[in-house]
């Protein structure tokens, strides 16, 4: 592994995030700077590569079984050529399709709680297939983990009442939640 291409990866995915967040923040009439206060600048990133081998039952097992991603956001380097990633939507699932060099930018739970649930953070799951293997890249953009996570002050008003409690270190949350095949924003949510 070249880590040097990682670290210029996520160096430039930082900017990503940076402009992703802004975004996501004007486009709810926001400061542009709202969700990137309580993301930290001192925020992580986690790299985790995904490989599915060849499965000769895609219909017993799962590449990933459904979850939630418990960061702010992820951004992903899907494979070039097999698909797998679904999104759940109405008990339906949605398969993502290909598109070559793009780059796939998912909410997380995080996201879902300082937008007050204006941003949704999709249960998605992969499957296997019996010809190809598979592989993608997942880069979890995570608030500085002393951070306190919550609503930001200009969701939350009388017609909309705050959603989530204040959350500190989700991610240890989250894997504890996750274990249990519980959905992790249940802990945060009023
Ligand atoms: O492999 C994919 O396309 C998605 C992986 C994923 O959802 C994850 O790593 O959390
Ligand atoms: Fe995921």
């Amino acid at each position: 592994m070249k880590w040097d291409i990682l670290d210029d990866y996520t160096i430039k995915l930082g900017k990503v995030t940076e402009v992703v967040l802004k975004g996501m923040a004007r486009s709810l009439n926001l400061e542009d700077d709202c969700f990137l206060e309580q993301y930290g600048k001192r925020a992580k990133m986690t790299a985790k590569f995904n490989y599915y081998p060849k499965c000769p039952r895609p219909d017993l097992v799962l590449g990933i079984k459904p979850h939630a991603d418990g960061s702010g956001i992820t951004i992903l380097l899907q494979d070039k050529e097999v698909e797998g990633l679904q999104f759940q939507k109405d008990n339906q699932w949605f398969k993502v399709p290909i598109i070559p060099e793009a780059l796939l930018i998912n909410v997380g739970d995080q996201a879902e709680i300082m937008s007050n649930g204006i941003f949704k953070s999709p249960v998605h799951r992969v499957v296997t297939n019996s010809e190809r293997e598979r592989i993608s890249l997942a880069v979890f953009c995570i608030p500085e983990p002393e951070n306190e996570i919550e609503p930001v002050d200009g969701l939350v008003n009388e017609s909309s009442p705050r959603l989530y409690r204040k959350m500190k270190n989700y991610a240890a949350i989250y894997f504890q939640y996750y274990q249990q095949g519980k959905r992790p924003i249940d802990a945060a949510k009023i």
